[in-house]
């Protein structure tokens, strides 16, 4: 591979934003990326996946190269170099990149390499929450973690089926494969950007994670249903639940963010979907407005997201240990307020995309414990480790409330 300078340029100056100006790494990605219109996709990727791998091993390339926190240019250059030396690049005759230490660099590598925070590019406080968590599992999803993610696509049944987003996709040479127990769900051979794509723009499919896609499935909406989205976000999972439904019946997203449910119906446009309704948290009123409404309610909850670490690697330098102790004590708020809108008989599915057991199946356990869960019956629950599903970390329980409740 023959470095150009302009990338590796967009790539430094991206690299700076992130690390030294706090800003996140696909927002500073999207900007880059229209720099210059006469990049093609391998430019493009080349800048996205360059600058996500060095997001990725920050501490692991820091270490090499010898340098610390706040990272002039020099220094970018010189990590940037140590990324290149263990890919195997020839490094250019560029100023930038006089005397590099080929050899210093392999040797530090595999010193370093003998210590799981270094091996793994993880700051210390989120490897010892790991071991606390996780145990002798650890091991395993972080490394599992910091491989590169998958782009999975999830096929839109009202206006498409699988087949034909395959053959579609296929025209523009861009391969993909099904996944089996996923029916929704094609896999890209290798990264393409999909969304230029005829297929994508008229709803064929979403980009969406497999482990993701379980979501809903537990759920299992009917046609007719009145369903509540509770955490829709800009409604990746909504979107999908509608699709199940058939367009039949009734979806309440809700967000306590109204920029993020604009781009909700914006996607539900695309995808020909016509039964969601949006709903601002704005007020306790609006959830006291649905107690027992529903016959099934999704909380897919805030959580640390440590489960979608390849995606984004950057949130393990912007996360701090604080976090999850604030974090879980939301999440118990809101399973013991949002369960209020489910029916009696009806179901509840909680759902993060975290691997940590205390947002998950302890918090569920503690939930069924308190007074606000005592009228659920836990039915089932589904663990998703990225090392064992090759996908995302994920969390989902599915709890039934009985039929008798004195609530109201
Ligand atoms: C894990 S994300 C949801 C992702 C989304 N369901 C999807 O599939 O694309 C969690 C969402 O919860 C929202 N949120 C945070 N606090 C909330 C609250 N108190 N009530 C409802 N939603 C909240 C966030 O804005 C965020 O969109």
């Amino acid at each position: 591979m023959r470095l150009h300078r302009n990338l590796v340029f967009a790539t430094i100056d991206s690299l700076h934003e992130i690390f030294n100006e706090d800003k996140q790494a696909d927002k500073v990605l999207k900007n880059t990326l229209k720099r210059d219109k006469r990049w093609g996709s391998r430019d493009r990727g080349f800048v996205a996946e360059t600058t996500y791998d060095m997001v990725r091993w920050k501490r692991l390339y820091a270490e090499i190269a010898e340098v610390k926190e706040p990272f002039s240019r020099p220094n970018l250059f010189r990590m940037f170099t140590v990324w290149a030396t263990l890919k195997g690049i020839k490094i250019p005759e560029w100023p930038q990149f006089e005397n590099t230490p080929t050899r210093r660099i392999k040797g530090r590598f595999d010193e370093l390499s003998k210590v799981r925070v270094m091996r793994e590019s993880i700051p210390d406080w989120l490897d010892e929450l790991g071991v606390k968590e996780l145990g002798k599992k650890w091991d395993k999803e972080i490394a599992a973690l910091n491989q590169q993610a998958d782009v999975v696509l999830r096929v839109n049944p009202l206006k498409a089926t699988v087949e034909q987003v395959k053959n579609e996709l296929s025209d523009l040479e861009i391969g993909t494969d099904p996944i089996k127990g996923y029916p929704y769900a094609l896999v890209l051979r290798e990264r393409a950007n999909v969304f230029t794509s005829d297929a994508f723009k008229n709803g064929w499919f979403e980009v969406q994670d497999a482990s993701s896609q379980k979501v809903a499935a537990l759920l299992d909406p009917k046609p007719g249903m009145r369903v509540i989205d509770a955490c829709a976000g800009a409604g990746g999972k909504t979107l999908h639940i509608a699709s199940l439904m058939g367009n039949k019946g009734n979806v309440i997203a809700m967000d306590i963010y109204n920029n993020k449910l604009t781009e909700l119906k914006r996607r539900a446009r695309r995808n020909g979907i016509h039964n969601i309704e949006t709903r601002l948290i704005d007020s306790t009123k609006v959830i006291k407005k649905l107690i027992e409404k529903a016959d099934k309610v999704l909380i897919d909850s805030p959580c640390t997201g440590l489960g979608v670490l390849k995606r984004n690697p950057d949130s393990k330098w912007k996360m701090n240990p604080d976090f999850l102790e604030t974090i879980i004590q939301k999440q118990a708020e809101l399973l013991d307020s949002y369960s209020r809108m489910v029916k009696p008989e009806g179901d509840l599915v909680y759902a993060t995309c975290s691997i940590l057991p205390s947002e998950n199946q302890k918090q569920v356990k503690k939930f069924l414990a308190r007074e606000e869960g005592k009228n659920f019956t836990f039915v089932k629950e589904e663990i998703i480790l990225p090392s064992a599903s090759g996908f995302d970390g994920f969390y989902m329980a599915l709890l039934k409330k009985n039929p008798s409740t004195d609530e109201k």
